[in-house]
C-alpha cells in the first residue's frame, strides 16, 4: 500500500503532538499539510515538518493529496469538519468530542451511516494505552468475575481560567465516561454529577473538582473524581471491582524509589507523556485501518453516546440530582 497522505486540522498541543508522531514514529502515512487559524503557528510547524500550510480547513479536507485527516481542532469547530470529511469520504481521526452536543452528534452517526461506511474514529485514547487495555483483557477473561464497580481519578497539573465547568464534563469527564462503557460492555443509563466548594485555584463559578456517579444499563456502576486544577502533575487510574478481585492501573509508570521516608515516583506533567504510547499505537492502528477502508477503534456512535451522557451530566451538574441519559435506539439508528 502507498503511504496514507494526512492532513491534520488544528496545530495546538494535540495537533502539533500527532504531527510529530505521523512524521516522527509512524509507519505508513505522511503529512502533507496542516490548518489552523494562527497562520504562524501553522507555518512554523508545517516549515518544520516539510508540510504545506492550507488556510481554509475545509479546503484542506478537499484537497486532492490528502487521503485522510486528523481534527485537532477545538470540539466547537468539529461538528462542520466532519461533515465535510463525509462529503468528501476522507477517513478522519477525530480527537474527543466528537461534537458540543448529543443532537449534533446524532446527525453525525446518521451521516455517517447514510454513507455505508465507517469513516470517522474518535480519539478515545486510553482504549490503546497498554494498561487500559490489560485491564481490559483481565475483566473479559471473566478471571475475576462479574465487574461490579469501577473508581476512576482523572486530575491534571493545571487549566487555563477559560476552563470552564461545562468543559469538565465534556473535555475531560468524556474520557472515563468512554472507559466506562468501554470496560464494563454497556451504556450508562443514569448520571450524577456533584461538586464540592472548589479548589481556590480556579475563578468564581468554576466547578473543579467534580465527582461523578454513572449507572450501567447493566447494573454496574462507576464514579469519577474529575479535578482538572490538581497543581502536583498529571494522574489518571483506574480501579475495577469485581466479584472475585480487584485491578488496578495508572499507580506507577516509571520508577518508584523508596528514599528518605518517602515512597514514590516522577508525575507526568500532562496526557502527552502519561498517553505518549496510546497515542502512537492509537493513530498507528487507524492509519492501517484506513488502508483497509475499515476504522480500529471507538466509532462515531462511541462518540455520540458519550455525548448523551455528558449533555445528561451538565443537567446534572447544574442541580446535583440523577439525570436518566436520553440514547437513541442502535438498533433503530444504525440498523
Ligand atoms: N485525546 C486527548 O487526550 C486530548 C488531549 C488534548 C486535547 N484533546 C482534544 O484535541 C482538540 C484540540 O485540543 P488542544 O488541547 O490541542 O487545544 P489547543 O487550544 O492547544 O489547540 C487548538 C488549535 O486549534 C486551532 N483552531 C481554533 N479554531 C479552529 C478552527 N475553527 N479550525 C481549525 N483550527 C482551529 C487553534 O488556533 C489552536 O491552534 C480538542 O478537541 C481537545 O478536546 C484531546
Ligand atoms: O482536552 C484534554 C485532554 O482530553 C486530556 O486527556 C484531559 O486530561 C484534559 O482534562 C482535557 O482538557
Amino acid at each position: 500500500m502507498s503511504e496514507l497522505r494526512i492532513g491534520i486540522i488544528g496545530v495546538g498541543a494535540m495537533g502539533a503532538d500527532h504531527a510529530e508522531r505521523i512524521v516522527r514514529r509512524t509507519s505508513g502515512a505522511r503529512l502533507v499539510a496542516v490548518s489552523d487559524p494562527d497562520a504562524a503557528r501553522a507555518e512554523e510547524l508545517a516549515s518544520r515538518l516539510s508540510a504545506r500550510v492550507v488556510a481554509d480547513p475545509l479546503a484542506l479536507i478537499g484537497a486532492r493529496d490528502v487521503d485522510a485527516v486528523i481534527l485537532a481542532s477545538p470540539g466547537f469547530a468539529h461538528a462542520e469538519q466532519l461533515f465535510a470529511c463525509l462529503e468528501h469520504g476522507k477517513p478522519v481521526l477525530c480527537e474527543k468530542p466528537l461534537t458540543m452536543d448529543a443532537a449534533s452528534s446524532l446527525q453525525v452517526v446518521e451521516a455517517e451511516h447514510k454513507l455505508g461506511r465507517q469513516l470517522i474514529q474518535v480519539g478515545f485514547m486510553r482504549r490503546f494505552d497498554p494498561e487500559y487495555t490489560a485491564l481490559k483483557q483481565l475483566l473479559d477473561s471473566g478471571e475475576l468475575g462479574r465487574p461490579l464497580l469501577l473508581h476512576n481519578v482523572h486530575r491534571n497539573k493545571a487549566n487555563g481560567p477559560g476552563f470552564r465547568s461545562e468543559m469538565i464534563v465534556r473535555d475531560s469527564m468524556v474520557h472515563e465516561v468512554d472507559v466506562a462503557r468501554w470496560l464494563l460492555g454497556s451504556e450508562i443509563s443514569r448520571i450524577t454529577v456533584h461538586a464540592p466548594k472548589p479548589t481556590s485555584a480556579v475563578p468564581d463559578g468554576v466547578l473543579d473538582p467534580q465527582f461523578a456517579v454513572f449507572e450501567m444499563a447493566n447494573g454496574a456502576m462507576a464514579d469519577v473524581e474529575v479535578f482538572v486544577n490538581f497543581q502536583v502533575g498529571y494522574e489518571v487510574r483506574c480501579e475495577a471491582v469485581a466479584e472475585r478481585g480487584s485491578a488496578t492501573i495508572g499507580l506507577g509508570a516509571g520508577v518508584l524509589t523508596r528514599a528518605a521516608g518517602h515512597w514514590g515516583g516522577a508525575m507526568p506533567e500532562d496526557f502527552r507523556i502519561r498517553f505518549d504510547r496510546a497515542y502512537d499505537i492509537e493513530v498507528q492502528r487507524w492509519v492501517e485501518a484506513v488502508g483497509r477502508d475499515e476504522i480500529d477503534g471507538p466509532s462515531a456512535w462511541d462518540g455520540y453516546a458519550a455525548a448523551a451522557v455528558c449533555e445528561a451530566g451538565l443537567a446534572s451538574l447544574s442541580t446535583g440530582q440523577p439525570v436518566t441519559v436520553d440514547l437513541a435506539d442502535r438498533q433503530a439508528v444504525l440498523g
